[in-house]
């Protein structure tokens, strides 16, 4: 069964000269237990998206169905299947962390331990009890992924849910949307960071200024774009000929080296382990390797021709984004966007 598939959907604020186009004609299908990522820049569209499917507003054109049900006319049907964790949320300041997902557990029908759901987003009997006023950022971010989860959703819908989150945090977070995948559950991740839904997500979907520019694995994304990542080695002495044959290796694009050792640009990541394993095959002591990973950025440049492509010489994965744009993040880091992380 299809979990969400969305025909021409479309959503103009405003309109004539004046008008935004926040989604331009969007046709997507996530198929049921798959974990979706759903990324783009600030502005792309990806709330509206999460609000239509909500039926929270309404689309100027087209429609979306989620477990078969359409969003606008069977929107409780809609609602009772998807848990989410929005991008800005409210809470009731003076009522603990308890008393909200005791809520979120009645409203949703289900019959979860508000106590379990709260050891499940790291935050303890304590913490439930204090009044929600008195939570950190991050704090707050977890005790909202609880509240998603109290009505044991079909689909977890989750937009930037790592805002707040410190590493421990994002990685909690990564662990539930494994867990939620294993059971069966389809998640809808929409994030403006590359590795937070690389590291969990089946398929990708790019969109970008309210079109869907592609979709695909993070690996297919790479392949189409040919903005693979790249080995960094550190060899004792000059490799031999061997490395000749690196060139051969599939997945392998280009093979260079220089007095600081040897870069090999790749598009499918299996090609990592094969590299070193004819390195070591060959004698060739590997003191040292780093990956620099194809950025957000890189990919978007591909795809929409627009941004700049990191050339070999520039360091992808420790250049800062400016407020507001992509964040660019190597795929097994934790540490973006944790502007304020828990206290
Ligand atoms: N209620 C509204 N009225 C007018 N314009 C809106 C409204 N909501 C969203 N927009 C516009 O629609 C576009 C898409 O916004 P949206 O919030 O969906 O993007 P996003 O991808 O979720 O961004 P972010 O990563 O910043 O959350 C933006 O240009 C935004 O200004």
């Amino acid at each position: 069964m299809t979990a969400i598939r969305t025909r021409g959907l479309t959503k103009r604020y405003g309109s004539g000269d004046d008008a935004v186009v926040a989604l331009e004609g969007l046709d997507l299908e996530v198929a049921d237990g798959e974990v979706f990522g759903f990324l783009g820049p600030n502005g792309a569209g990806k709330t509206t998206t999460i609000d239509l499917l909500l039926d929270f507003v309404r689309p100027t054109e087209g429609a979306a169905m989620v477990h078969g049900y359409d969003t606008q006319e069977e929107t409780d049907a809609v609602r009772d299947r998807v848990g989410v964790l929005p991008e800005g949320f409210d809470l009731w300041h003076r009522s603990s962390g308890y008393r909200h997902l005791e809520f979120a557990i009645a409203s949703q029908n289900g019959d979860a331990d508000p106590a379990a759901l709260l050891e499940r987003v790291g935050l303890d009997r304590t913490d439930g009890r204090r009044p929600v006023g008195d939570y950190s950022k991050g704090m707050l971010q977890r005790l909202a992924m609880a509240m998603a989860l109290a009505g044991d959703p079909a689909v977890l819908v989750l937009d930037e849910p790592s805002g707040g989150l410190d590493p421990h945090g994002i990685r909690t977070m990564q662990e539930i949307v494994r867990e939620e995948a294993e059971r069966g559950t389809t998640v809808f991740f929409s994030s403006h960071i590359l590795g937070q839904v690389a590291a969990v997500c089946d398929r990708v979907g790019i969109l970008d200024d309210g079109e869907l520019v592609t979709v695909d694995t993070i690996e297919g994304l790479r392949e189409t774009a040919g903005v693979g990542s790249r080995l960094v080695l550190e060899t004792a002495g000059e490799p031999d000929d061997a490395v000749d044959d690196l060139s051969g290796i599939e997945g392998v694009t280009d093979v260079t080296r220089d007095a600081d050792g040897l870069y090999v640009s790749y598009t499918d990541p299996r090609a990592k382990a094969t590299v070193v394993h004819r390195l070591v095959e060959s004698d060739t002591a590997v003191l040292d390797f780093d990956i620099e990973e194809a950025t957000l950025e890189d990919l978007f440049a591909a795809f929409t021709g627009t941004g700049t492509i990191a050339g070999p010489d520039s360091d992808s994965t420790t250049e800062s984004a400016p407020a507001g744009d992509v964040v660019i993040e190597d795929e097994g880091s934790l540490e973006a966007d944790t502007e304020e992380g828990d206290r």
